[in-house]
Formats: structure tokens, C-alpha cells, sequence
């Protein structure tokens, strides 16, 4: 069998971290990969009069969207989803998921046969009462193998704690901080495991993993596709508290929201608690297959949604809301440079889905916060019913 051919779809701030990731790892792994040439799919856009991916090809530094951070060499931008399928066997999602769909549509019928994927698209993919995560839209719809990798990361956070990174060594994230992922497969461990080399270094020496332990890292292969992808998409509704509905994203919109009303730690700890159970009581009562302790063992699961509650964009957007009065539409515009907010509209779709299965009432913080941001509900009565 022939060497693996990289392909990632996307260049956000996520995307752009995780390049520098797997381009890393890729050219050390040249029995496994073919890593002279990884191309990554741009959005094309002019940043300063010059097209973005001109821009990353000529100083290796995505400037819009992960500024300060060098990419390896091996990264090649393009405009032309044509050329990143071209010959590629092993692809990276990591697309706000708004622009999934419309990518897939260009990709169809020009992958290769065989071909795999891993997912790091937050939210769920809702059409009327179906809801399914990313990693089965990407599977149904191209046909080849997802896994999915989710976990307490923030891609801009590394570039503060570059002084750990040199003294760890390994590389995790935008300026190699150690974190917890988490890599899950749809269709099973082997497959996995096929694609885990793209995060993971396998080959850390024991100095190395003492090191990555001491510093809260790690980074491992879990069996539980649906548990990790759908904490990540509910987090967000959760901690956030905007008027968002439904991921962890959801849930870091609520946590937003206490920080804008200056209700303190407390407060905040109590939200991000209900917005826990929440995840976890509509991921068991909606997905089969989901594990239970996924939400307290699994970085992907509390984890991330401390991280996302704490310093994540939909936590900030939304405390920002607050203050200020205008809109999400205008907050993301006017805070985050061209960066997307996810918790909003997965609220959105959450809520859709809740009304369609009329089970609402179950899920009161989630209904908080899609009424909030879309139904101009009082932030203040957040905590009502749960
Ligand atoms: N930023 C982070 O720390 C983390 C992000 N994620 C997830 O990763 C996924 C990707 O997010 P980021 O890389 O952070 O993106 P981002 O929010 O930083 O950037 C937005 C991206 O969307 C592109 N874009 C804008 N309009 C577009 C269009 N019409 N069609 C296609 N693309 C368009 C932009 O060029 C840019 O690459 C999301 O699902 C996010 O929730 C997950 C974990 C951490
Ligand atoms: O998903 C994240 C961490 O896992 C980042 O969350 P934000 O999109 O709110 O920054």
C-alpha cells in the first residue's frame, strides 16, 4: 500500500493550529505519509490588499487567523478544492460547520476510494427531527471512513504559554502546549488508529511522556465517536449562555452570559454543572452508543467545557452581549476578526430538533439560552427551571 497523502479542508484559527500539528507530525512519520506537500483548503479572502493564501505560501503564517504562529514548510495553501482532493487518502475536516455542507457537495465523487477521515467540526448536523453528528454527515455523504478528535484545546491559548512549549518539547497545538484530545472512531479502533499518527507522536520516549503527564497531557484513542463529537457541539450552548442553543458551545454561551451579568464564580460553576448534565442527559436519550463516563473521563467531555467556559470566543461574545446590548451577529463581526461563533446557531438547531420531539421542557438551559439570543428573553432569568 502506498504512502498516506494529507489533505486538510479548512484554515481557521483551529485549522491553522492543527496544520502545524499534522504537518509536524506527518514529516516525522515518512514511513506512514507521504508529507513533501500537504495542501490546506483556504477560503480565499484579501487580507491587506494580498490574497490570504499568497500570504501563508510566502511567510508560513496564517496572519488572519492564527497571526505569530509559523507553520512547517510542508503546508501548502490553496483556494482550489480540486487540488487538495487531488490524490489525497487521508482528510482533515475542520470547517465551522455552516460551511460543511457546500464543501462536501465539491468533494463528492472525487475522493479517493479507501480514503479516511477525521473530523474536528464542533455541532450537529439537524434536518427537522434528524440529528446526527459530523463524522456520520461526512461518512453518509462521501463515503469513506470519519473519525472524530475533540478535546480541551483553545488553538489560540498556545501562544501565551510558549515557555512550557519549549521546555515540554512535543508539540500540541498552535505553540505546542500540552493538552488533552481525544480521537474517536465511527467505524472502530483499527481505523483509528489509522488515522491517530496524524496527532499523535507515537513514538514519545518515556522522558518525553513523564513530562507530557506531569503538565495534565494526553492525548489517546477512545471508542466513543458520538460521546466526544457531541460534547464538543454542546458545550458551547451550555457555557456561553448567548442566546445560542445546543453544543458545548451552547453551554459556554451561558457561562458568557453570567460573566456579563457579574453574577461571579459561583454562579458560573452552578451553570456550567447544569450545563453538563444537559449534554449528557440529551446525548443519552437522543444518540445510541454513547458512553456515560465519556462526559467526566474524556477531555472532549468536562475538560473542554471548562476550557471553552473560561476562555473560549463563544464565552466572550456572549458576556459581551450582555454588556453592550448588541447583537451576536454584530459581536462576531466586530470581536473576533473574521472568526466564526458556533454556540449561537447550534442553539439554534437544538432547539428545532428539542420542539420537534417536544421534549423542550427537558432541557431547560439550552431553551435559556436559544431564547436569549433569538426571542430577546431576559439574560437574568437563565437560571429559572433548572
Ligand atoms: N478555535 C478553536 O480553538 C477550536 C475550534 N474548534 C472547531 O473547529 C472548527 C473550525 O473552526 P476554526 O478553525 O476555529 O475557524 P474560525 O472561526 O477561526 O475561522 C472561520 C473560517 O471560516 C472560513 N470561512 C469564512 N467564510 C466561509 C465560507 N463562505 N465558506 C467556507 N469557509 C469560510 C474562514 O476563511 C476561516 O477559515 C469549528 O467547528 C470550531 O468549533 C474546535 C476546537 C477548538
Ligand atoms: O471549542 C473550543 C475548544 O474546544 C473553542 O471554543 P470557542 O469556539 O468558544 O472558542
Amino acid at each position: 500500500m502506498g504512502k498516506e497523502k494529507v489533505a486538510i479542508i479548512g484554515s481557521g484559527n483551529w485549522g491553522s493550529a492543527i496544520a502545524k500539528i499534522a504537518g509536524t507530525n506527518a514529516s516525522q512519520q515518512t514511513d506512514i505519509f507521504d508529507a513533501s506537500r500537504i495542501p490546506m483548503w483556504v477560503f480565499e479572502e484579501e487580507v491587506n490588499g494580498k490574497k490570504l493564501t499568497e500570504i501563508i505560501n510566502e511567510t508560513h503564517i496564517n496572519e488572519k487567523y492564527l497571526p505569530g504562529i509559523t507553520l512547517p514548510e510542508n503546508i501548502h495553501a490553496t483556494s482550489d478544492l480540486d487540488e487538495v482532493v487531488k490524490d489525497a487518502t487521508a482528510f482533515i475536516f475542520v470547517l465551522p460547520h455552516q460551511f460543511l455542507g457546500k464543501a462536501i457537495e465539491s468533494l463528492k465523487g472525487k475522493i479517493t476510494p479507501g480514503s479516511k477521515g477525521v473530523t474536528l467540526i464542533k455541532g450537529v448536523d439537524v434536518s427537522g427531527d434528524d440529528i446526527r453528528i459530523f463524522a456520520g454527515t461526512i461518512e453518509k455523504e462521501l463515503g469513506i471512513s470519519c473519525s472524530a478528535l475533540s478535546g480541551a484545546n483553545i488553538a489560540d491559548e498556545g501562544k501565551s504559554i510558549r515557555s512550557i512549549s519549549r521546555e515540554v518539547e512535543t508539540k500540541y497545538f498552535a505553540a505546542g502546549k500540552f493538552s488533552g484530545m481525544r480521537i474517536h472512531g465511527l467505524t472502530g479502533l483499527n481505523e483509528v488508529a489509522e488515522i491517530a499518527p496524524f496527532f499523535v507522536k507515537k513514538r514519545l520516549s518515556d522522558t518525553e511522556r513523564r513530562k507530557m503527564e506531569r503538565c495534565g497531557g494526553s492525548c489517546s484513542i477512545v471508542e466513543d465517536v458520538a460521546g466526544v463529537s457531541l460534547c464538543g457541539a454542546l458545550k458551547k450552548f451550555a457555557l456561553t449562555g448567548l442566546k445560542v442553543h445546543f453544543y458545548e458551545d451552547i453551554v459556554a454561551v451561558a457561562a458568557g452570559f453570567v460573566d456579563g451579568l457579574e453574577w461571579g464564580d459561583n454562579a458560573k460553576a452552578a451553570i456550567m454543572r447544569n450545563g453538563l448534565l444537559e449534554m449528557k442527559h440529551f446525548c443519552l436519550e437522543f444518540f445510541e452508543n454513547v458512553k456515560a463516563e465519556t462526559f467526566l473521563q474524556e477531555s472532549a467531555g468536562v475538560a473542554d467545557l471548562i476550557t471553552s467556559c473560561i476562555g473560549g470566543r463563544n464565552r466572550k461574545v456572549a458576556e459581551a452581549f450582555v454588556k453592550t446590548g448588541k447583537t451576536f451577529e454584530d459581536l462576531e463581526k466586530e470581536l473576533l476578526n473574521g472568526q466564526k461563533l458556533q454556540g449561537v446557531a447550534t442553539a439554534k438547531d437544538i432547539n428545532t430538533f428539542l420542539k420537534s420531539k417536544n421534549r423542550v421542557e427537558g432541557y431547560p438551559l439550552f431553551e435559556a439560552v436559544y431564547q436569549c439570543a433569538f426571542e430577546g428573553r431576559d439574560v437574568k432569568t437563565i437560571t429559572k427551571n433548572l
